[in-house]
């Protein structure tokens, strides 16, 4: 117990250095650090039951990934443990030859058919053994594949709340270590059923020789099972001291050579600061290293002189066996021989296990990932949402990130009974301070949150989101988000991944650029459509913040979805792109009919929208046309305060305009 709570602790001394920089030992609270104490508290007997129920666990997935291979280890490793058995039943018969009466020749005569059987389960002995190797190794990647696969589908298609739910993400890192765990448990169950076999036939053929051999088998190897257990689970202590102290340095090192650190180490001069805090580290790492190592060494050998005693002791019986004529020389020279080879697979089977049992803790966080992922699927199927849509309408939607937007420690809902409409064909503003909820707001809108349990509903015409069929709901939407995502792919998939489903069309792609300004951007890139918009790869190509927000706007417009729903998309454009975006988003609606969810904190593009919401802490603080919203008499204030607040700002900043600005501010106080 005592040795468990200090292996518990992490073991090895947390340094100066590491109090200083990380506040004490830094250790993810994920994978192997979960099933440290668990798989320490493992006695042998707990894992020799466990045993069927693990190895179960290996041949499921292995059946799924490729039955005809698992079929082909199967028979092999069992036809190698029974030709393993006739070759020692062989060798007693061939001892028993050449150890009786008569000439050399004779001797050797009749020795020569049990010889032949010797030769041939040897060599049929080895066939198997590439059979399975050939098979084993076959079957491992596909296993890995499977696994991977299935966890990947899975996630694919879960709830986005989950996504962003830490335990469920924990879990995920976990299980993505699961599914490499499954590919080598396919190795150590291949290797456990040939120790399990090959132990099998050596104890059968002894229990034939003589019935007190097999006791004294298991007596004989109890305690070098018994070492390989302790030794190897210090081993794993080992590992564990070690890895918090690597990861650590490891960090270290990495700052030490990332670019976004990079000024910072030179300029302030922390490269000294942090090669010093690396040394400590490492001399901790060291000290700790040398003790695990003199210790798992006296465990050895005491080990050792246990095991040595047991085997003096089972030597021993043989030879009171030999000496009181119970057993005769040639079946004392086939018992030394199953002895050995009995003891041996003991051994490996006991390694053998502990491995197993140590993937089997990450596979168990798969299986459990996979059962969580398809608790919080998005459903399939659902009501048919209405062919013309007419309008989407939130009434009364309250919802609550899991946790709590704020962090508190009772949740509070980020949007309280939030009731407003988007009616389709038309621009719509939702406008807000940071934090009020709009981009909350439009991922109800995508189908990518749903309403708080009892927290109103969110209607397309007369179907509730919560029953309609979610993929024609993300069917109907382009997204536009703040924070979308920069594809490490060509130019060319970079827009056409708006419409993942069917071919990438280049005049489509080419279109779509020449829409959002990205056109601009493809002409300058070495490769054209085909240059990679990823740094750090072979012909891979940077792109500007800005340029990459064109190449997003392009891809919303490639999906040509009913409704587009555009995040502040023009934060990191200049001026006159900005202009130019806003004029495009504003003729889409005219000429395709589409509807535009357009958030923004630049008021003055809102004025042609045809419907403006402004949200404040979560609620709709009022609605209504730009100029309902600037009338005294119609508008609360709150829209025409801030817009009034920028426009002055606008004012007081450029006091005397060149020309080309003219016209857009006097546009601006139209
Ligand atoms: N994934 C999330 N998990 C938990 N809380 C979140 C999450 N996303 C946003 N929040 C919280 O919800 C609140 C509203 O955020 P939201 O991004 O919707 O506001 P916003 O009006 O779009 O802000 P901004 O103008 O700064 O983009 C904030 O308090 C934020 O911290």
């Amino acid at each position: 117990m005592s040795q468990e709570s200090t292996i518990g602790s992490g073991a090895a001394e947390v340094s100066d250095s590491e109090h200083l920089l990380f506040g004490g030992e830094l250790a993810y609270d994920l994978g192997w650090g979960q099933h440290e104490g668990a798989w320490l508290r493992l006695g042998l007997w707990t894992m020799a039951r466990q045993l069927p129920r693990l190895v179960g666990t290996g041949l499921r997935l292995a059946h799924l990934a490729d039955p005809r291979a698992l079929r082909i280890v199967l028979t092999s490793e069992a036809c190698r443990g029974i030709a393993q058995a006739v070759g020692l039943v062989a060798v007693n018969s061939v001892l028993g030859h050449v150890l009786a009466a008569g000439s050399t020749n004779e001797r050797l005569t009749q020795a020569v058919p049990a010889l032949t059987v010797v030769a041939l389960t040897a060599f049929l002995g080895s066939l198997l053994r590439s059979a399975s190797t050939a098979a084993t190794g076959a079957l491992e990647p596909k296993v890995q594949r499977v696994a991977t696969e299935q966890y990947l589908g899975l996630v694919h298609r879960t709830e986005l709340s989950a996504i962003e739910d830490d335990e469920f993400h924990r879990l995920l890192d976990a299980a993505r270590y699961g599914a490499d765990s499954a590919r080598r448990m396919i190795r150590y169950c291949t290797n456990t059923l040939n120790a399990a076999v090959s132990l099998i036939a050596a104890a059968g053929v002894l229990t034939i020789l003589h019935p007190v051999l097999l006791p004294l088998l298991v007596l004989m190897t109890l305690p070098s099972a018994w070492s390989s257990l302790v030794i190897s689970r210090q081993r794993y202590i080992s590992f564990h001291a070690f890895v918090q102290h690597a990861r650590a340095g490891h960090l270290l090192g990495q700052l030490l050579t990332q670019k976004e650190a990079a000024a910072e180490v030179r300029v302030h001069g922390v490269g000294p600061f942090l090669l010093g805090h690396f040394r400590t580290m490492a001399e901790t790492s060291e000290r700790e290293q040398t003790r695990l190592a003199r210790r798992a060494a006296r465990i050895g050998l005491v080990a050792d002189g246990a095991g040595g005693l047991a085997t003096l002791l089972t030597y021993g019986a043989l030879g009171a066996l030999l000496w009181g004529g119970a057993m005769e020389l040639a079946v004392a020279g086939t018992a030394v021989l199953a002895i050995r080879t009995g003891a041996a697979s003991l051994d490996r089977l006991v390694l053998q296990v502990t491995e197993l049992h140590q993937e089997s803790l990450f596979v168990a966080d798969f299986e459990r990932l996979c059962r969580e992922a398809e608790n919080r699927a998005i459903p399939v199927g659902g009501e048919p949402l209405p062919e013309r849509l007419r309008e989407i309408r939130f009434e009364k939607v309250t919802f609550t990130y899991p946790g709590g937007g704020s962090g508190s420690a009772v949740p509070e809902p980020t949007l309280h009974e939030v009731s407003l409409s988007f009616p389709t064909g038309k621009i719509i503003a939702l406008v807000g301070e940071n934090g009020s909820g709009k981009s909350t707001l439009v991922k109800l809108l995508a189908g990518l949150y749903l309403p708080d349990e009892g927290g109103g509903t969110i209607w397309w015409d007369g179907t509730d989101v919560r029953t309609a069929d979610r993929d024609q709901v993300f069917g109907r939407v382009a997204l536009m988000s703040q924070d979308f995502y920069q594809w490490p792919f060509t130019f060319r998939v970079n827009v056409g991944i708006g419409q993942p489903g069917t071919a990438i069309g280049d005049r489509a792609v080419e279109e779509a650029a020449a829409f959002s300004g990205a056109d601009r951007v493809l002409d300058d890139l070495p490769r054209g459509l085909d240059t990679l918009l990823a740094r750090g790869y072979r012909g891979g190509h940077q792109i500007s913040g800005g340029q990459w927000q064109r190449v997003g706007i392009a891809r919303a417009k490639y999906r040509q979805a009913e409704i587009l729903i555009v995040d502040e998309p023009t934060s990191a454009l200049d001026a006159v792109a900005e202009q130019r975006v806003f004029d495009q988003i504003r003729s889409l609606a005219a000429t395709t009919g589409q509807t535009i969810v357009l958030i923004t904190h630049r008021l003055h593009s809102v004025r042609h929208a045809d419907l403006i919401h402004v949200l404040k802490d979560g609620r709709v603080a009022e609605s209504g046309t730009f100029e309902e919203l600037m009338d005294t008499a119609t508008g609360t204030g709150d829209f025409r305060d801030a817009y009034l607040l920028q426009a002055s700002a606008f004012d007081a900043e450029i006091p005397a305009q060149p020309a080309d600005h003219d016209a857009l501010r006097a546009e601006d106080h139209a």
